[in-house]
């Protein structure tokens, strides 16, 4: 079931425009970065009620997908992250594949084997996660 509400671009100009290459292609441009495959998650933003579309590193596996709300190591949680924990229900764009799915935090022996995963996918998680005393938050996305 699409998500309703009003598209409100990311103020990162980068990011606006990937999503929109990545949309405008139907996931065939704009679907890596630096070389890596990157997926495109639609969210639910927590008060404006607005459709957030955030473009993530692609850590998959039988899948399912992990979500890591590295925010480039910075101090804080990217706002995604809140977003997520109001409302988890998403949708992924994996190249041309969109589904419907939904979020949850993993913590424990579950995060661990998704952080394993997701820094297999992209090693820059290692130095953002050494740079910050925050945890790096991981969800897990699946067909709901
Ligand atoms: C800048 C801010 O973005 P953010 O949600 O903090 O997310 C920051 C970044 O994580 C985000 O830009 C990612 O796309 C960056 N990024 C990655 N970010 C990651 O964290 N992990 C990744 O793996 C990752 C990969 C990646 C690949 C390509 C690319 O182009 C970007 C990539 C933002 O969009 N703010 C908006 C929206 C805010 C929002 O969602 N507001 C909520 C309210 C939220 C609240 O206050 O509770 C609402 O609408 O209701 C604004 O300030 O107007």
């Amino acid at each position: 079931m699409p998500l309703e509400g009003e598209y409100e671009p990311s103020p990162e100009t980068w990011v606006r425009n990937q999503v929109e290459l990545y949309e405008s292609s139907g996931g065939t441009e704009g679907t890596t970065m630096r070389g890596m495959p990157v997926v495109l998650v639609t969210n639910v933003g927590a008060k404006s009620g607005k459709l957030r579309k955030t473009p993530l590193m692609r850590v998959e596996h039988e899948g399912a997908y992990a979500l890591v709300a590295s925010n480039g190591g910075a101090v804080k949680h990217p706002v995604w992250y809140h977003n997520l924990v109001a409302s988890p229900l998403v949708e992924l764009r994996d190249g041309p594949q969109v589904w419907d799915m939904k979020a949850r935090l993993v913590t424990g022996e579950e995060r661990a084997t998704w952080w394993e995963r997701a820094v297999a996918a992209f090693a820059d998680y290692a130095d953002y996660q050494r740079r910050t005393d925050r945890e790096i938050p991981v969800f897990v996305v699946e067909r709901s």
